[in-house]
């Protein structure tokens, strides 16, 4: 199957009635899970740092979407705290997508100790704040958290050890989230996304290595926006009201690593 085979399966009002804030609308999988959640019938309220890519979202939703831009740098506690209030206040809240995060590409020797504290206030501060101040209106809705994560990150991979350190962190406070507020009806998930080809990882100086990536993956082939979104819309409707505490890989079986090869062929 390819990935021009997908084809989403969740009934068309399958998240009437939702509301939920996805960070990163503005582009690649964040706008993707911004347009799923939409099309399934739930107002979506997309963050992010910029507006004009944010705004281009809710244009491509077309105009009865229930759609919200807000301009907002997640890593500003604060300001998070309060558009979490708003929103949660004017609609109620049944979902949070934390899908904000990145990185540079760096050894450990060449990240600077701001370089670290930039990526893991993104990829870790970041998240614990919004989802925080998420809760209350996830308690009363009996709501659920989608963390995006990266598939390597049980594993390790080379470039990546802030990001990989944050997102870590983020699985142990998934885990933990899912465990203390399982009891207010609250479900927290991690999805490992494999290589995803959107315009943040198509410049020139990653093309070799992303090529590599996808050239190793067991399935053969890339994960597309498309399929990280219905995996979210499904955790976030009632199809998901028993999955927490998960860190669900979906990168074509790239996480098993190298395989151990004891008959010496190629392939399975
Ligand atoms: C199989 C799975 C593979 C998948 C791989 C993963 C793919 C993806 O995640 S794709 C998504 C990619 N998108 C992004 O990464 C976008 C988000 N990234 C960012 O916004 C930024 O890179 C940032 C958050 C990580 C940093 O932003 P900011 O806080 O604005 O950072 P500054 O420019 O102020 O720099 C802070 C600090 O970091 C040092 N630094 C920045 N770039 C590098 C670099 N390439 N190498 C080393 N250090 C770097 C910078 O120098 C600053 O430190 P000081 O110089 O000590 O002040
Ligand atoms: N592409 C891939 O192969 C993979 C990606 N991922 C993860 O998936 C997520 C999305 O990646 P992808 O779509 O490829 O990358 P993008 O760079 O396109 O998406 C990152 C989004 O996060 C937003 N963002 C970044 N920093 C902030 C901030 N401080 N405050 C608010 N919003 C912010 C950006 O918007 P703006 O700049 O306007 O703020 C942007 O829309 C990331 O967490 C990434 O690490 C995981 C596995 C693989």
């Amino acid at each position: 199957m390819t990935a021009a085979d997908f084809r989403p399966v969740l009934a068309q009002d399958a998240l009437s009635g939702h509301s939920v804030i996805v960070t990163g609308a503005g582009s690649g999988i964040g706008r993707a899970i911004a347009l799923r959640l939409l099309a399934l019938g739930a107002r979506v309220t997309g963050v992010g740092r910029r507006a004009e890519t944010l705004e281009e979202t809710g244009r491509m939703a077309g105009a009865d979407a229930a759609y919200a831009a807000e301009v907002c740098d997640v890593r500003e506690a604060d300001a998070v705290e309060a558009l979490v209030a708003r929103v949660g206040e004017a609609h109620g809240l049944t979902g949070l997508v934390n899908n904000a995060g990145g990185q540079f590409f760096a050894r450990a020797e060449d990240i600077s100790p701001r370089g670290w504290q930039a990526v893991v206030n993104l990829n870790l501060n970041a998240v614990f704040a919004i989802t925080r101040a998420a809760r209350p209106y996830l308690e009363a809705s009996r709501g659920a958290v989608v963390n995006m994560s990266l598939s390597p990150v049980e594993r390790g991979a080379i470039g990546m050890s802030h990001s990989l350190a944050a997102r870590a962190g983020v699985l142990a406070m998934t885990r933990a989230l899912a465990l203390e507020w399982g009891g207010q009806g609250i479900r927290v998930n991690c999805l490992g996304p494999g290589t995803v080809l959107t315009p943040a990882l198509a410049d020139e100086a990653h093309a070799p290595h992303v090529a590599k990536l996808v050239a190793g993956v067991p399935l053969g082939r890339a994960t597309s926006p498309e399929e990280v979104a219905e995996l979210t819309a499904f955790l976030i409707s009632p199809a998901g009201a028993l999955m927490t505490g998960q860190l669900i890989q979906i990168d074509g079986g790239a996480h098993l690593g190298v395989p151990v090869n004891m008959l010496g062929e190629d392939g399975a």
